[in-house]
């Protein structure tokens, strides 16, 4: 079995890649582009790591990343019905709150591990990545067996791996941020130093307020200032941060707005929520995705 392919060797993908071969596990990029290796840059340092490359793969592998944008998951589908067998796990390292359903049916009978990434991560070059520190983990897993295993793959990376026993509040508290700082992002074209703008920050808490309503109806057990959390957060984003929407719109690629905004408007119509402001976002996305 190949120990670990990459489906979506971008931004997160190829950070990703890089510590797992700094713990020694091999990996091999399926897919994409070709490369013979991978530099990451961090906080402190920089460092190249060698990959393999496979237009498609040869086999089934023990880890699968999936790294592609939301939309882009269809398009796997060919690489992960060779790729998953009994005893492969996927690794689901992508935003939004739906990462089983939109894998399920092109795993066959690999198991699946959902991934909050609050790596803040900027593709530099087609083998380049940087990352810039966040607050707290920074790859969030739920608390079973599968994920466990995954994060005893990181062991030793420089990379903080951690599990929660309540992965329902956990994607919620990950999908405010994504909602919000996603969207203002791309539609000023601007970095993350627009979410310190005061005009901006009514926007920012309308997103969020309503989100929070959204997110405690599916169950997510978000505290009273969670509002403020989210806001402070993502103020907190260091000087030049970008987000992976913004990387998108600049690239004049398709925004992953379905997965984010879309998945705030389809919980509040499951439960006859109100949601105007991200309703109003969703339809300027959407006029971006179309132009
Ligand atoms: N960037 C960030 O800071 C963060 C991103 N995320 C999430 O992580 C996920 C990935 O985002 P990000 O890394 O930014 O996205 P990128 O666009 O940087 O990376 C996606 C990669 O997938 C590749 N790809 C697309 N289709 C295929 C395919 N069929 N087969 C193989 N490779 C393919 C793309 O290649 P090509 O460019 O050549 O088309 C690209 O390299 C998203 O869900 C995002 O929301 C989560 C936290 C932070
Ligand atoms: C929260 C943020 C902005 C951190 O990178 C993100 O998840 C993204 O860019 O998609």
């Amino acid at each position: 079995m190949t120990p670990t392919a990459i489906l979506g060797a971008g931004a997160i993908g190829m950070a990703l890649a890089a510590h797992l071969d700094s713990t020694g596990h091999p990996v091999t990029l399926v897919g994409g582009r070709p490369r013979t290796s991978i530099t990451l840059t961090t906080p402190t340092t920089t460092s190249t790591h060698p990959v393999a490359h496979e237009p498609v793969p040869t086999g089934p592998a023990e880890l699968v990343v999936v790294a592609v944008k939301a939309h882009q998951t269809p398009e796997l589908a060919g690489a992960l019905r060779v790729l998953c067998a009994e005893g492969t796990t996927v690794l689901v390292a992508q935003n939004g709150v739906e990462h089983r359903e939109r894998l399920a049916p092109f795993t066959g009978p690999a198991a699946i591990v959902p991934a909050i990434a609050y790596l803040n991560a900027e593709r530099t070059a087609v083998d380049r990545t940087s990352v810039r520190s966040t607050p707290g983990p920074d790859l969030l897993l739920p608390d079973d067996d599968a994920a466990r295993a995954v994060a005893g793959r990181f062991a030793g990376a420089d990379l903080r791996v951690a599990t929660t026993s309540d992965f329902t509040t956990a994607l919620w508290t990950k999908l405010l941020l994504n909602v919000t700082g996603n969207p203002i992002t791309a539609l000023t074209g601007r970095r993350a130093e627009v979410l310190r703008d005061e005009h901006v920050g009514a926007v920012a808490e309308a997103l969020l307020t309503e989100a929070v309503a959204v997110g405690r109806a599916e169950g997510a057990d978000l505290p009273d200032d969670a509002v403020a959390g989210a806001l402070a957060w993502l103020r907190g984003l260091a000087d030049g941060a970008t987000s992976s929407m913004l990387q998108d719109r600049e690239a004049g690629s398709p925004l992953e707005n379905d997965a984010l905004t879309g998945a705030v408007l389809r919980a509040a119509d499951r439960h006859g929520l109100p949601v105007p402001t991200h309703r109003t976002v969703n339809a300027l996305l959407g006029v971006v995705n179309r132009t």
